[in-house]
């Protein structure tokens, strides 16, 4: 990127403060490290004595070797050395990624201390000499106790024999993996963990923000001795994180590390690095792809050559990168996807082609990915982050736009906000220290413009090159829909839910932006344009949009043009031949199917109530557990009452028969449904069978 880089964050000081030993402070010079960092200079001196550390700050600062060093630090002055099988040190991270990064600098340290190759003599000169020249001549005597540190993720490969092998005193991995690793049979075995130092949680509070993650973590530092030290790391905590201080550490230090912001004045507390212009953009939701496309040309014009790009789904992250990569406008992008579904060979090598490509402002090199990537990954000289979809955990938020930026660098972020209530997003973020600045809209000149027509010509222009793309592949088809209510699903899920709502939505353009071909059979949908027509028949008429929501003025206001495209879908085909093939014969299977049997209405009450759209579920799973609540507490009281007037005797036959009674209808009525149900859903999974040769939505119209 043109912009310059700027020079490191506020440094604290030199490492030859810390005394470090020799060998360290060398392999840090190697790396190019002059100078601390703030969160270096506070963390490490405490870290190395012995003190738990609770420690905050913002992202790229430089976290990990401030617990890196320390924990290396600790191991070569340790009294007694670790043997073969014995863990010294543990590091959990959230994503497999992070922890495969942490390992390398683990890697990277000790690599340069493994014991040299025996000397070979020179037979022209009898002289001695060593295989790497580069290495000090004079080896610390610690390489004899270090050995390389170990990786426990998924996809890591005879986890046991490795451990042996390499004699590993440190561990790096994810919560799952290395309790299973810990404590499984031979875990308890092979691996012990008496004398362990020092136990590390990056990203704590992700870590502990999963219900999955955090028994593992617990189950994890159960196993651990008490005797040790604890450091947790990250750029944001929460309550959990604090409950775990209280259990967890002992006598914490808590190292904040906050940034004032100069430009204000008054030097107000952010929580973003301080070199990140960090921005929105307001769209129409049927603009939103349109934009995207122009802010990524724009910004490569600009000299940006390293993209990410966040989605809410890993559907949605599989489709883009299918249409992305097709768009003629893009044909110089180097497109890469990640996410979580993907299994982990494909993610190392996707994180390798993004991060090895040779990106330039003409050839940039954009990553499409999910939250996977959003923490604690190191992605160097990342110019811009773009924020499709906003995070449904606002927390989130510092540490996607924190993937640019980092060590001191200049670096832009930019989320995509519809216009409507999600620009109350701005003033969201801006009381929890995340001010954003308003980045116009883009023209097809890629000028910056205030105001334009309802619906940019450019959008639906930008419809059609990628309806262009969808029609020739039956599959690209089911992909999008797949993303488009995957989507829609984490909309529901966002956090801040006043501001992103379901009731809100305009389906079509949402739709329009994703390029489909057809709005899925969603009763979402279909409730939503009900609304919509009664409003444009009755503007002035105020509608209850859903029960729970407070009532929702809806004016009749822009909503995108819709017309589905016209397409022969008997005949539209899938581009892989065996699909094809199952597609026809399914196809050919329901012709032949007898009609449906009449008559059945009990059953048909039920299929009605099992195709109820997923928030009206959600809905009525709440308001019935409510009422179970109150019914329970009402009749707790009484009873309590009962008791007391002294009828305690007679009423408990009372309530005895009342509830053989109630609990027998319920059986009967119970065993009937699932009966029915069961059966039902029988016949899904046969007609599932066929629809998922069909295509994963081809049942929906
Ligand atoms: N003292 C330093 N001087 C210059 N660069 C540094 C220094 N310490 C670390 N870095 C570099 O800064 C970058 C960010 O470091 P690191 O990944 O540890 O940040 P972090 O605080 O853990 O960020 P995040 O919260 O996103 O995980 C890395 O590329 C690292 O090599």
């Amino acid at each position: 990127m043109s912009k310059p880089l700027g020079t490191a964050p506020a440094m604290a000081g030199s490492w030859s403060k810390l005394s470090l030993t020799p060998w360290i402070s060398e392999a840090i010079v190697t790396m190019g490290i002059e100078n601390m960092t703030p969160v270096q200079a506070s963390t490490i001196p405490r870290a190395i004595k012995n003190q738990d550390c609770v420690v905050e700050a913002v992202t790229g600062s430089g976290k990990t070797l401030a617990f890196v060093v320390p924990i290396l630090e600790r191991l070569c002055r340790a009294e007694r050395k670790y043997k073969k099988g014995e863990v010294a040190a543990i590091v959990i991270a959230p994503t497999r990624e992070l922890a495969v990064q942490i390992h390398s600098v683990f890697q990277r340290f000790l690599s340069t201390i493994q014991p040299p190759p025996p000397p070979v003599e020179d037979p022209t000169t009898s002289d001695t000499i060593h295989s790497n020249p580069t290495r000090s001549d004079s080896p610390s005597p610690a390489f004899e106790s270090f050995s390389l540190p170990m990786l426990v993720t998924s996809g890591t490969q005879e986890v046991y024999e490795t451990f042996s092998s390499l004699s590993s005193n440190i561990i790096v991995g994810t919560p799952g993996r290395l309790a299973a690793f810990l404590l499984s049979p031979r875990g308890l075995s092979q691996v012990r963990v008496n004398d362990l130092d020092v136990l590390v949680l990056d990203e704590a509070d992700r870590l502990l923000s999963s219900p999955d993650h955090r028994r593992d973590v617990e189950r994890i530092m159960g196993h651990l001795p008490k005797q040790r030290r604890t450091h947790l790391f990250s750029a944001t905590m929460t309550d959990a994180v604090e409950e775990l201080i209280g259990i967890g550490l002992r006598n914490p230090v808590r190292i904040v590390v906050n940034l004032r912001d100069k430009r204000d004045g008054e030097g107000q507390e952010r929580r973003l690095p301080a070199r990140l212009e960090n921005k929105y953009l307001v769209c129409g939701p049927g603009e939103k792809t349109l934009q995207l496309v122009r802010l990524l040309k724009k910004e490569a014009r600009e000299g940006g050559a390293k993209f990410i790009v966040y989605f809410s789904t890993c559907a949605a992250v599989d489709y883009f990168y299918r249409i992305l990569t097709k768009l003629n406008t893009l044909h110089t992008f180097h497109f890469t996807s990640l996410h979580g579904d993907l299994p982990p060979w494909i993610r190392t090598t996707a994180l390798n082609d993004f991060t090895s490509h040779a990106s330039t402002h003409l050839s940039p090199a954009v990553l499409l990915c999910t939250d996977v990537a959003a923490r604690g990954v190191d992605f160097e000289d990342t110019d811009v982050v773009i924020q499709y979809d906003p995070p449904t955990d606002p927390k989130a938020f510092s540490h996607r736009a924190g993937r640019t930026a980092r060590a001191g660098r200049a670096g832009r972020a930019f989320v995509l906000l519809t216009n409507g209530r999600e620009e109350d997003y701005v003033d969201f973020m801006s009381v929890r220290k995340m001010p954003l600045t308003k980045q116009m809209y883009l023209s097809e000149e890629l000028e910056e413009v205030t105001s334009h027509s309802a619906l940019d010509t450019g959008a639906r222009e930008l419809l059609d090159e990628i309806r262009g793309v969808v029609k020739t592949d039956r599959e690209l088809a089911d992909r999008g829909a797949k993303a488009y209510v995957s989507s829609l699903r984490a909309y529901t899920k966002h956090e801040a839910s006043f501001i992103f709502r379901l009731s809100d939505m305009d389906f079509h353009g949402m739709a329009m932006s994703y390029g489909l071909l057809r709005l899925p059979a969603m009763p979402e949908i279909n409730e939503w344009r009900k609304r919509r027509s009664a409003v444009v028949s009755n503007p002035a008429k105020t509608l209850p949009v859903s029960e729970g929501d407070t009532e929702v003025e809806e004016k009749g206001d822009f909503i995108t043009p819709w017309e589905d495209a016209d397409i022969d879908w008997d005949n539209f085909s899938y581009s892989s031949k065996d699909r094809e093939n199952a597609r026809l014969v399914a196809l050919e299977k329901k012709r032949l199917l007898p009609p449906p049997n009449e008559g059945d209405k009990k059953k048909r009450k039920i299929q009605e109530k099992m195709r109820e759209s997923w928030s009206v579920q959600k809905d009525k799973k709440s308001r019935k557990e409510d009422r179970r609540i109150k019914r329970d507490v009402k009749k707790q009281r009484e009873h309590e009452e009962r008791l007391a007037r002294g009828e305690v005797d007679e009423d408990k036959s009372l309530v005895r028969a009342f509830e053989a009674r109630v609990k027998k209808d319920r059986e009967e009525e119970d065993s009937e449904y699932r009966l029915l149900k069961k059966e039902i859903q029988g016949e899904k999974v046969g007609k599932k069978r066929i629809v998922k040769v069909e295509g994963l939505f081809g049942d929906l119209d």
